[in-house]
């Protein structure tokens, strides 16, 4: 005993109220030393795998898929397993039975001559495979995670080696009679669902979960069912916390993004808003116009005619009630420092100009049936009772309101988690390095104090309702944190929409990065980054998102010689001609870092019928010989906090200054 030296009274009678709670939980000697003892074997247990992903962008087949395959964990254990002795064909099978075992079981059951001897092969595999992956845990822990209906035969079989002589009889007859009684399939099917789960200890989401894919709402729905995770919001998730805060300019933005990507499903059939308002404006409104700008992109997507000029209509109607309504929001906040994005007051509508940055560029299109040039920010009454009904949709979607506050409960601007610094854009830099100051409020913020100050007044935006002002400037800085030129989610100088849909000339398309881009490879600005998180430089990582990894052009995700790693997951198809691959994620063992880039993921149909995964190839960043501990990471900090508090407790007892309660 350190800390809780015996003599040292004086520091436990200090703390004799809090010991007396405590007493409560642990009302003897036994009780806390029996604690005491069990929070110590924790200690020593190996570290949990962590796994980290980014980028997802409601690609939900791929992303579901990655979950399942813990990008390559599951392999992994399956070969330290079953090593040489299984085919690859068959490791691969296996695999794919456990990522999917419902669907897998069919398929194999239509060929399968010898069913009851599968069973009894991959019943014995699945059960070797399950107690390897539950090595890492408590047996409590592990109880804890099976499903009820087989908690306790799983719990035998994994705890009764078959190589005991004496119960191999027991363990036989167990796996006899699952099949005998016809229940192998479900049993597969749970034990499956146990690997899964237990193969990975935490998962953290490194942002953008929303937008351009197809289902960003089953995302949501699969990771509020998820044991253990954290997310860092990404310019595109805090885009949806103001949609559903009730900020108009982040609804505009919300729907244009949605129109532009013809992906109406997550937004009519996922969250219910109905969009007829804004069909039946938008083809009154633009009726002679064929809005070829706004033609959404489509991927593999089949659009009818009637649909492709229906979408680009809507587009171009939110995307003018877009700018207007920023418009209007950037006046309001001069400290901003947004004014050059005040863009339809420089067109010259007779010319069929704009006026840029003092130089004139032609615009591509002429019909702004909406505008007013006297007063171009200015709503119509018709986009105003439009706009107001798309707010009222958004507020009141019972289930956006669900998966929001979940992203409020487990996100939050960055996270430290075992000496990793995990944040999706950048922190802000100077020119030369520094931290820049950003005003907010009145107020001067930069490095961590910035990052707080925004995840407040993103917290206010939300939860602020009977606080009127606050929620109102709450909800502009998420629209600031979406596109702001100091936002640390977006982290370039400008959001050039304005100019991709209206300017052809490509120069103006440009969004400047923040020095922070120039400067993520430097060692130096990388630990000058961590101490600010009081994280120790030598022995912590950055992980960040957001920027695509071009692969294609040699670009490497590991930056400033492996402080700093980009995981930009690259799972938005109409990306991946550019990266070239479907992007990076993360694992964090007992062992080290290991970096796994993907290949583009065809179809769950084709992973589960040809056994076909999708990662490429892995990198180990870091490994060490002697496996890191529950006691190295920052939960084995606070078991050691209470294992002290459990010593203390005990010399309460033992010198009477607290009575045991038998
Ligand atoms: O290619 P799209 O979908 O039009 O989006 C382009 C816009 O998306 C952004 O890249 C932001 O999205 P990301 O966070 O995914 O990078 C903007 O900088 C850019 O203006
Ligand atoms: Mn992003």
């Amino acid at each position: 005993m350190t800390f809780c030296d015996e003599n040292n009274i004086d520091l436990i009678k200090e703390e004799l109220r809090y010991l007396e709670l405590l007493a409560k939980q642990y009302p003897s000697i036994c009780a806390a030393s029996t604690e005491i003892i069990n929070l110590q074997a924790i200690l020593n247990l190996p570290k949990g795998t962590e796994h980290f992903i980014s980028d997802i962008h409601g690609e939900y087949e791929s992303f579901i898929h990655v979950l399942k395959n813990a990008s390559g964990v599951t392999k992994r254990k399956i070969n330290d397993v079953f090593g040489n002795s299984l085919r690859e064909k068959e490791k691969e099978s296996l695999a794919t039975l456990v990522y999917y075992p419902e669907q897998k079981l069919e398929l194999i059951k239509k060929d399968e001559t010898n069913l009851k001897d599968w069973y009894k092969i991959t019943l014995y595999r699945l059960i070797e495979l399950c107690r390897e992956v539950c090595s890492k845990y408590t047996r409590s822990k592990v109880r804890k995670s099976l499903p009820q209906d087989f908690a306790y035969i799983i719990e035998e079989l994994l705890h009764e080696g078959n190589k005991k002589v004496n119960k191999l009889e027991y363990y036989n007859g167990i796996i006899e009679t699952i099949i005998d009684i016809d229940r192998a399939d479900e049993f597969i099917t749970a034990i499956s669902k146990v690997i899964q789960k237990l193969v990975v200890d935490r998962l953290h989401i490194v942002g953008d979960i929303y937008d351009r894919g197809p289902g960003a709402d089953i995302i949501m729905d699969k990771l509020m069912k998820h044991h253990s995770l954290d997310i860092q919001w990404g310019n595109h998730d805090i885009l949806w916390m103001g949609a559903a805060a009730g900020s108009k300019c982040c609804i505009a933005n919300v729907l244009r993004i949605s129109l532009r990507y013809a992906n109406l499903a997550t937004i009519e059939d996922g969250y219910g808003i109905n969009l007829l308002p804004l069909a039946t404006f938008a083809m009154n409104q633009y009726e002679k116009d064929d809005c070829k700008g706004f033609k959404p992109k489509t991927l593999d997507k089949l659009l009818t005619e009637t649909d492709t000029i229906l979408f680009s209509r809507m587009h171009k109607a939110i995307s003018i009630i877009q700018f207007k309504l920023e418009g209007q929001l950037i006046k309001s906040h001069p400290e901003f420092l947004m004014d050059d994005r005040l863009l339809l007051d420089k067109i010259d509508i007779e010319k069929g100009t704009i006026n840029l940055y003092g130089k004139n560029y032609k615009i591509n299109d002429t019909n702004f049936p909406t505008v007013n040039w006297k007063d171009p920010y200015k709503l119509t009454k018709e986009e105003e009772c439009l706009i107001n009904k798309l707010t009222n949709s958004f507020v009141n979607s019972e289930k956006l309101e669900r998966h929001i506050r979940f992203m409020y409960s487990k996100g939050s601007m960055y996270t430290v988690y075992n000496s990793n610094l995990l944040y999706h854009g950048c922190i802000p830099l100077n020119e030369d390095g520094s931290f820049k100051e950003v005003e907010i409020a009145h107020g001067k913020h930069k490095g961590k104090d910035l990052l707080d100050t925004l995840d407040r007044y993103a917290r206010e935006a939300y939860f602020f309702k009977n606080d009127k002002k606050s929620k109102a400037y709450g909800m502009d800085i998420l629209w600031y944190l979406w596109c702001g030129p100091d936002s640390p989610l977006f982290g370039k100088e400008k959001m050039t929409t304005f100019e991709r849909y209206f300017i052809d000339d490509k120069s103006t398309h440009k969004e400047k990065k923040d020095s922070y881009y120039k400067y993520r490879d430097s060692e130096e600005i990388c630990s000058y980054i961590l101490k600010e998180f009081d994280l120790e430089p030598d022995s912590s990582h950055i992980i960040n998102g957001h920027i695509p990894v071009k692969s294609k052009e040699g670009e490497s995700p590991i930056k400033a010689c492996g402080k700093l790693f980009v995981i930009d997951g690259g799972f938005c198809r109409a990306y991946q001609p550019q990266t070239g691959i479907a992007g990076y994620t993360l694992i964090y063992n007992s062992y080290g870092l290991l970096l796994t880039s993907h290949e583009p993921f065809e179809s769950t149909q084709k992973a589960i019928k040809e056994n076909k995964d999708i990662l490429s190839s892995t990198i180990i960043l870091e490994h060490v010989n002697s496996r890191k501990r529950v006691a190295d990471t920052d939960i084995g900090n606070e078991l050691k906090k209470q294992i002290k508090d459990l010593e203390m407790l005990l010399i309460a007892y033992r010198k009477g200054l607290i009575k045991e309660k038998k």
